[in-house]
Order: structure tokens, then sequence, then C-alpha cells
């Protein structure tokens, strides 16, 4: 490092849960992230919605401010930190920081998977860095492996569990044989779900996340809105006895694929409960923890596990970010840009390729396996294992399907829930992680 090499000065946007960290980190370890940068990194300011708000940090005085476009105008501010959340003002502030010349690093998945275009195309024209690792799953470094150690290899597949608080829901029913409302209520006691836990429990937060890792994946642009998504809400404790029954256990999952359609491969990209074999990689991941199993044609299957949810976890993602936009300004460069050269075309949710779980309390009686086969072999669908209960005059009948569109798969639900021999279709959900 140079004799007093000049400071780069860093914004910091929003002082909650990750905020605040962010800024303890940045004061405790200045001296060593000043010997890794090359140059200090000076905290010039601290965007706040109230200044009397209580806090997980201390700010030093006088660097607190509730004008936040203020500060990310400012002439001498090099970096910025958007650590606020939301599309609005989150977007505008970003937008306005590149222009005004600084690199920004965020955590923001929701606005990346609802207009990470508009902001990468932002970055591109200031020739400005735009690093975002954080947003998905928390401290876990995956954006970096797709974008950078991976850029030479061709990625088929992502497959993640990428919230915590759902999967320490579905953990806690796996565990305990508790139903959904009384695991949430758990999860919502011990701090993992929020007071609404809409975005956790419905699959919006995942579905964000998938649309970001599908982007980088495949070089294509993916939006939320390209996401197909359902949440862990209506998970039964039946639904996850039968998974057990079966060796199995029900995770929610982000699945980005590399799907063949007619004009080349295509992105699939859903999120939804499904049941994995206990000996998956992906079965082990318990209580809040994330984990992201990727495939491509030359490294094979690799994991990346870890913390995806927390103030220091995320800020530790958020910083490690900052030092590379930090040397990459002091070198006089950026890191590499959007990569969309691919443009892949979505596929839609039916024409993408599953397999199904059924699980369907019958009459116990002569020709009622022979027309439950029927249903399947009437929309195409290959049986792959039938298992079946007698329960004095009602039969339980569990039907895993082998591979087959997802329309079809829903068409012979709705054929089953309809025959009269069906007293009740009792647990419906797809399988992941095994043999097609
Ligand atoms: N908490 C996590 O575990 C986690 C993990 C990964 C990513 N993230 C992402 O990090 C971001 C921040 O999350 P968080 O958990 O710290 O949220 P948070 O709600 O704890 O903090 C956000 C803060 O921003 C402040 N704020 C709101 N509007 C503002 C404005 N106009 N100007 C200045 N401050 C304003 C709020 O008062 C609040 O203190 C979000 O994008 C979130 O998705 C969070
Ligand atoms: N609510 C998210 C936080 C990180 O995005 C989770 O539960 O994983
Ligand atoms: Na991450």
């Amino acid at each position: 490092m140079s004799e007093g090499a000049k400071s780069l000065k860093v914004a910091v946007l929003g002082c909650g849960a990750v905020g605040s960290q962010v800024v303890r980190l940045l004061t405790e370890q200045a001296d060593d992230l000043t010997a890794r940068v090359g140059a200090p990194v000076e905290l010039v300011g601290v965007a706040v919605r109230r200044l009397d708000a209580p806090r997980d940090v201390e700010v030093p005085e006088g660097l607190l401010t509730t004008d936040a476009t203020g500060l990310v105008s400012r002439d001498d501010v090099d970096l910025v930190v958007e650590v606020i959340g939301g599309i609005e003002p989150a977007r505008s502030l970003i937008l306005a920081a590149l222009e005004n010349g600084a690199s920004v690093v965020t955590a923001n998945k929701a606005l990346l998977a609802e207009d990470g275009p508009t902001l990468f195309e932002a970055a591109a024209k200031a020739e400005r860095d735009l690093y975002y690792e954080a947003a998905v799953a928390g401290a876990i470094p995956i954006l970096r492996p797709l974008r950078e150690s991976l850029a030479g290899d061709k990625v088929t597949r992502v497959l993640g569990i990428v919230n915590g608080t759902t999967n320490f829901i579905l953990d806690k029913m796996d565990s305990s044989g508790a139903g959904f409302s009384e695991a949430l209520e758990e999860a919502q006691q011990l701090g993992y779900a929020e007071a609404d836990p809409t975005a956790d429990v419905e699959g919006f937060d995942a579905a964000a996340k998938a649309a970001i890792l599908a982007s980088l994946a495949f070089h294509s642009r993916v939006t939320a809105s390209d996401v197909y998504r359902e949440g862990i809400s209506e998970v039964t404790a039946a639904d996850v006895a039968s998974a057990r029954d079966m060796g199995s256990v029900v995770k929610l999952l982000a699945i980005c694929e590399l799907r063949p359609g007619p004009h080349g491969d295509q992105v699939a990209a859903r999120v939804h409960p499904a049941m994995i074999p206990r000996s998956h990689p992906l079965a082990s991941v318990r209580e809040a923890y994330n984990a992201v199993f990727v495939e491509s044609e030359a490294a094979g299957q690799l994991m990346f596990y870890g913390p995806g949810a927390g103030g220091a976890p995320t800020a530790s993602a958020v910083l490690g970010d900052l030092v590379t936009v930090a040397r990459n300004r002091l070198a006089g460069t950026r890191g590499a840009g959007e990569s969309a050269y691919a443009d892949r075309a979505v596929q839609p949710m039916g024409e993408t390729r599953t397999r199904y779980h059924v699980a369907i309390d019958v009459d116990d009686r002569a020709g009622v396996l022979a027309a439950v086969a029927n249903a399947f072999a009437d929309h195409d669908v290959s049986i792959q294992t039938v298992r079946q209960e007698g329960r004095g005059a009602d039969a339980q009948l569990v039907v895993v399907s082998h591979a087959a569109s997802d329309a079809a798969l829903s068409a012979t639900v709705d054929q089953l829930r309809n025959m009269d021999i069906v007293r009740e279709v009792t647990s419906v959900m797809r399988v992941e992680g095994g043999d097609e």
C-alpha cells in the first residue's frame, strides 16, 4: 500500500439487521480492511429512517442522516451499500448512486429479481460495479462461484434450499410431527419468521433468489415473474409423514434447470415443496441453514452450505463484496457486468418434467388398483412405485410416478379426485433428487 493512499468513502443506506452489522464490521475491522484493500475504507454516512430509533450498533457521531438521496449524491462517496430492502426507494437510490459515479453493493434480492436489468444497465453505463452476493443464501458464497469460478463451465442445474425460515418450519414438522401452524409459531417465537411471514412461507423470497440464480447460471435474464412458485402453507403433517414412510423428507426447493426446448435449451425455474430422499445431500440441511447444489458439465456436482440469513452472516457477504469493489476502484477497473448473452427462453411450468408422489384413500375392493393405474395411463404418466396399506374397508395407495410433464401429472390428480372409488387424495407432492 502506498503511504497515505486516498481513502475510499462508504455510505451505508439502512441500519437494520444487516446494516447495523455492516457498520459494526466496517468500524471494528477498519485496519484489516485497509490492509486488504490497499487504502483506508472510511464510513462517511449512514442513512436511516429515524435518527432516534434503537439500533444494534453505535454509529459514530455525526454520520447518521435521514437524507438518503443527499448522501448518495455527495461528490466524495465512492461506495454505496444498500441494505434498506424493497423496491422503492432502494431502486432510485441505487440508480442515483451509480449515476453519481459510486460503485454499489446490495443485499436486495426482491429488487434484483424484479428489475435487475435496469440496475445492470445503469451500472454498465456508469462503468461501475454492482455486486450482490448477500442477496442469495446470505453468507454462503454462491453468486461469485457462478459468476466467476464456473464461468468456463456449463452449469446445467442449480437446486437449493435458499430460505431459512421455511427450512426451519419443515425441519420442525419432520422432527416433531408438528403441523404447519404450530411450527410457524415456534419459528416466530425464535425470531426466524417475521410477524407477516408471507414472503418466506409463500415462497416469494425463494422465488426471487431462484430468478437471480437462474440468470447467473444460464447467462439469461430471468425475473421473479418467470419463476413458478408454491409455498409451504399447504404442507400438512400427513405429507411429512408420508415422506418419512418413503425414506424422504419435505424441503422447499428452488430448482433452476436447463431443459431441451424446441429451439435449443430453455431455462426452467421453480420453487415448491418437494420430497427428497434422506440420502440426498440437501436432506441433511437442518434448521434455518441454506445449501445450494450445483451441477455442471465439467465440474460435476458441487455443494455450498452455511447460514443463509441473519445480520452478521449477511454482513459478511456484503463486506466481501465491498472489499472487491473497493479493490477494483483503486485499480481503476471493474468486475464483469451482467452476462445475459445466451438469452434463453423460459419453459412454462406445465411443460416442465417433474415426478409426483400421490397418496390416495380408496375403497379396498377388486379393480381399485387397476382403476387408479388407468388414471395415470390416461395421461401417459408412467408409475414408478405403488405401495398399498389396508385399513379395514379402506386402503391407502401411495403412488410415485416417473418424470412426466407437470401438466399431465396435475391432470392425473384432478381425474383421481373425481373418481368414485377415491375417497380422498390425502397428499400430492413433487419428488426430486432421485432417479427419473
Ligand atoms: N436479514 C437477513 O437475514 C437478510 C439476509 C439476506 C438479505 N437480506 C436483505 O438485506 C436487506 C436489509 O434487510 P434487513 O433484514 O436488514 O432489514 P431491516 O428491516 O432490519 O432493515 C432495513 C432498515 O432500512 C431502514 N429504512 C427504510 N427506509 C429507509 C430509507 N428511506 N432511508 C434509510 N433507511 C431506511 C429501516 O428503518 C430499517 O432499519 C433486504 O434487502 C433483505 O432482503 C437480509
Ligand atoms: N427471510 C429470509 C432471510 C434471507 O433472505 C430467510 O428466511 O432465509
Ligand atoms: Na450469498
